[in-house]
């Protein structure tokens, strides 16, 4: 990564007519990073990234690429290329066809084509599979050959809307990794997609998390982790504790509640359930804050049990007025 900004969007209004959409959009990407569009459905993810792509207008502001506003050119045109969930390969073409086509449309020179292609698949580990077609193949090989069609255009930004979202969770994982190296190694600037916290996390420079049509955080993956600038994104971001006073409410993740005895001071509490999810604990404890959550590592959570009277304490917390809190 670099610190020039290959992307930026720049007050950026989207309305649809029934007045969906996002409003007064500011981001700025750097050459070579990965940033990730995360929020609930409807947020208006997907929105951004096809006014980047060009396949919808901005009712309002610019996006520019390498400085250059690039509104006026059409999606085929744009120095952009998106991935979509559904793949969009065409079905009647081979996995070499599928991949040659935007590179013939270049006048690239055949031999170049070839070795570009073969480079390609080598790069996104389907070779073999030139000759198949798309329904001939996994969903996973397929989104492969969707991401190494989109990557043969040497786009500036590569767009990715929920790329992965129609895998099983094994593969999904395994695609994330891959395509974080790739992106890594060829040094690409992408915009991803997706309503999945753990993806995003996985895979990010920086994560914008979004709520209506607007911006709530942008940061890092462990600044939106460890410091998340309301309740909002608090909630939204991994699992976590609130603990509502009278004028603040204190935010704690679960990893950071310790379970004492109950001589021994703290919140007392009394254990509702206890349950083994592999290499930790979930204990969730009734408390006069509500239901309290301790993640607990090891074996530890072997002695306690349903009903017992605990106290917790904490090491680490967040705190929101309530007043900007929201
Ligand atoms: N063509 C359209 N006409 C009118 N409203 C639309 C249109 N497309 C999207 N919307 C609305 O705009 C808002 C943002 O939609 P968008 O598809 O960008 O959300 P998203 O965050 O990508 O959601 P998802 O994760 O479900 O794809 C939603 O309220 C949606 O209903």
């Amino acid at each position: 990564m670099t610190n020039e900004v290959k992307l930026e969007i720049r007050n950026m209004t989207k309305k649809y007519k029934n007045g969906d959409g996002v409003e007064n959009i500011n981001l700025k990407v750097k050459t070579g990073e990965l940033v990730t569009l995360l929020g609930p459905s409807g947020c208006g993810k997907t929105t951004i990234l096809r006014t980047i792509g060009g396949f919808l207008e901005c009712t309002e502001g610019n996006v520019l690429i390498d400085d250059k506003n690039i509104e006026h050119l059409p999606p085929e045109r744009r120095p952009t290329a998106m991935v979509f969930q559904s793949y969009n390969l065409w079905p009647h073409m081979t996995v070499y066809e599928n991949m040659e086509f935007g590179l013939k449309l270049r006048k690239i020179p055949k031999v170049e084509r070839h070795r570009q292609i073969m480079a390609m698949m080598e790069l996104v580990k389907i070779t073999g599979m030139e000759k198949k077609y798309p329904g001939q193949m996994s969903g996973g090989q397929q989104q492969r050959v969707a991401i190494a069609r989109s990557l043969l255009l040497k786009p500036d930004v590569l767009l990715l809307d929920e790329p992965f979202s129609a895998l099983d969770a094994k593969i999904r994982s395994q695609m994330r990794e891959e395509l974080r190296k790739i992106q890594l190694d060829l040094n690409i600037t992408v915009v991803f997609v997706t309503h999945d916290q753990e993806e995003a996390m996985a895979l990010s420079d920086r994560i914008v998390v979004m709520n209506k049509g607007s911006f709530e955080q942008v940061g890092t993956p462990a600044e939106i982790y460890d410091k998340p600038i309301n309740h909002y994104v608090a909630d939204f971001i991994g699992d976590m504790n609130f603990i509502e006073m009278e004028d603040k409410t204190i935010a704690v993740r679960p990893e950071y509640v310790t379970i004492v005895s109950s001589e021994a001071g703290g919140i007392a509490g009394t254990i509702r359930a206890v349950m083994i999810l592999g290499h930790y604990s979930e204990v969730t404890l009734d408390t006069e804050y509500g239901i309290l959550k301790s993640f607990i590592v090891g074996e530890s959570a072997e002695q306690f049990h349903p009903g017992k009277k605990v106290s917790l304490s904490y090491s680490k917390s967040i705190e929101f007025s309530r007043r900007k809190g929201g």
